[in-house]
């Protein structure tokens, strides 16, 4: 694991992004498409609004980016609340990034059409034509960008919930009682086939959860960010001082 550790929000977002035009540029180096998954809540919002400014716009190639979510909150694309909406607002209306390349998690079907939708989205994607049964190790995507809730649950996986230990299925949907809406969120089991998995956390409302789940005892139950382990690709967390001030080291 990484820690990349930075004195505060406007640091973090200026090294990520610094570490994600290099990553973007060597992958590409290697292959045609760079597969990214984003996430909601409003951590990334400075990042996607730097990556948009004129000093990163070109250090992209936009053209060759498939972009996903790993977890929406099921409200319509209009609603502030909607995770797509907000990277469209800080990000993806002011990136060349074709439309038919951007795949936002439907909330306009029933829950459970959308997220087997979704996986069967993820499928074409991810499972390679010659391994259909996915018996050898395959990678899903180039990156997962994660954020941390001050509870510790990441995606849509909270504390307590059967989502947490979902494992039949890439993409699941259910309802959320204590937000009075229903969730869809990539599984754990997509994210830890990914080449690489970056955490973003900030601010000192994370501090206490974050050492629980960097340095506390495992139990992803209680801290679900905890289950994000990639099998064989990378895991980075982006922490700015508020956060990391409960750390030990
Ligand atoms: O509800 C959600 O919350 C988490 C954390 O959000 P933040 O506001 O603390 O950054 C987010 O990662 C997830 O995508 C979102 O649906």
């Amino acid at each position: 694991m990484n820690i990349h550790l930075l004195e505060n929000a406007d640091n973090l977002s200026k090294e990520y992004a610094d570490w994600l035009v290099d990553y973007v540029g060597k992958t590409l180096e290697k292959q045609d498409r760079f597969t990214i998954a984003l996430s909601g809540g409003s951590t990334p919002r400075k990042l996607h609004e730097l990556l948009a400014t004129d000093a990163y716009k070109d250090k992209i190639d936009w053209s060759k980016l498939h972009v996903f979510w790993g977890d929406e909150r099921f409200v319509p694309f209009e609603d502030e609340r909607n995770n797509a909406k907000m990277a469209y607002d800080t990000l993806l209306n002011h990136v060349p990034v074709p439309a038919s390349q951007i795949h936002v998690m439907p909330t306009n079907l029933s829950p459970e059409d959308a997220s087997a939708e979704y996986e069967k989205l993820l499928n074409a994607y991810f499972v390679p034509a010659d391994d259909p049964g996915g018996t050898d190790f395959h990678f899903s995507f180039d990156l997962v960008i994660l954020g941390m809730g001050d509870d510790g649950h990441t995606l849509s996986l909270f504390p307590g919930l059967p989502v947490v230990h979902e494992s039949s299925k890439w993409v699941t949907s259910f309802w959320l009682e204590a937000q009075d809406m229903y969730r869809i969120t990539l599984t754990y089991p997509i994210v830890n086939k990914a080449r690489s998995v970056t955490f973003l956390a900030t601010g000192e409302k994370k501090a206490v959860v974050l050492k629980e789940v960097l340095e506390g005892i495992k139990n992803v139950d209680l801290y679900p960010s905890q289950i994000i382990q990639p099998e064989q690709g990378e895991l980075h967390w982006f922490v700015d001082r508020a956060a990391a001030s409960k750390l030990s080291r």
